[in-house]
């Protein structure tokens, strides 16, 4: 996966990472964002409809290895499962095609997010990392981050979206977020969403629930589970009508959208050599590959780059 030439994506991306680095510390061995994860290994099957959505190669072939990588959100490493700024959780997909070929689904557990583009983002992050957030509001003197979710409503709607913690990562829902262009052997291209539900059913913990468990309850209870057998989600995708916005990550669709199943995964053992593989391994939100392309929405081409950044740091640490 090459980067970008351009000018101004670059800078944005490195300023990102830079952003992340100043709330959370540096800590270059690990992700700058959903630091603290686990993989698993496991085949993805394609279900009968997935064809007539998508030509892709994972969807006409009878199974495909996966690998997934599950995370808390923040760049902080050891941040307790039980921590409120845990969740969104992460779920990142890697359909292994062939040797050094893939195609990858970045999806997290709220289904939306705060900001249209990279650049508001930042603006997000830095007023974030301005504002004294233990400090109480003082409506004649509002902190940075009162100011800019008083502007941005999709922001603040998804600062008030509740996320209550999952009682295992086997048993959370996770969302694509930005759409995509996907187009079968006909030629016929539907733009969708992302949608990856778990077999076992989402459950989710009450605070008094939370404040029993401990710091790595979802990572100790996934090792647990993975044991006892295979952890299985569907891979579904909402489809967009004509009309609906398809480069907006902040805009909901109607939940009366045609949903259709894409396939399961079914996730059997945990990746050997967990610490080195999540240093090493880097997903794209792009997918590179045919019968699936980005749609326009300005995120997906800013965080390739910036993931990609972050990712080779990261490696370069692991060379050292
Ligand atoms: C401007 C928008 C965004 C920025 C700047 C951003 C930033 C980052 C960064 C710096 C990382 C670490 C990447 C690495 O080192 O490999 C990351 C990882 C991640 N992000 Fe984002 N992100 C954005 C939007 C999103 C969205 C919309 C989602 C949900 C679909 C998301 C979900 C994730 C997940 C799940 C990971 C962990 C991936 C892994 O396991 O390697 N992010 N993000």
């Amino acid at each position: 996966m090459p980067l970008p030439t351009d000018e101004k994506l670059l800078a944005l991306s490195n300023n990102l990472i830079q952003q992340f680095d100043t709330i959370f510390g540096e800590h270059p061995s690990f992700r700058p964002a959903h630091a603290k994860g686990t993989m698993l290994t496991g085949t993805f099957t394609p279900s009968e409809e997935a064809a007539s959505l998508t030509r892709a190669p994972h969807v006409v072939r009878e199974s495909t290895p996966v690998t997934v990588r599950f995370s808390n959100s923040t760049g902080l490493p050891l941040v307790p499962d039980t921590d409120p700024n845990a969740d969104p959780r992460g779920m990142a997909i890697r359909f292994n095609l062939a040797e050094h070929s893939h195609t990858d689904i970045v999806s997290h557990s709220v289904d939306g997010f705060p900001v249209r583009t990279g650049d508001e983002f930042l603006e997000l992050l830095r007023a974030l990392a301005s504002s004294d957030l233990a400090a109480p509001s003082d409506p004649k003197n509002p902190k940075p981050i009162e100011i800019f979710l008083g502007g941005h409503p999709a922001a603040l709607a998804f600062v008030q979206t509740p996320k209550p913690a999952p009682s295992s990562f086997g048993r959370e829902s996770y969302f694509g977020i930005t759409a995509m262009r996907f187009i079968n052997a006909d030629g016929v291209v539907r733009y969708g969403r992302y949608r990856i539900v778990p077999e076992a059913g989402n459950e989710h913990l009450d605070a008094a629930a939370v404040a029993a468990k401990g710091p790595n309850y979802l990572f100790d209870e996934l090792k647990e589970r993975v044991a006892a057998g295979p952890v299985s989600f569907r891979i579904l995708v909402q489809l967009a009508n004509e009309g609906d916005v398809v480069d907006d990550a902040t805009i909901h669709w109607p939940e009366d959208r045609r949903v259709v199943e894409l396939g399961t995964i079914a996730l059997t053992a945990p990746v050997t050599d967990d610490a080195h593989e999540q240093q090493r391994i880097i997903f794209d939100p792009i997918p590179r590959v045919d019968g699936i392309e980005p749609s326009d929405d300005p995120l997906l081409e800013l965080r390739a780059a910036v993931y990609l950044i972050s990712g080779r740091r990261r490696r370069s640490e692991s060379a050292q």
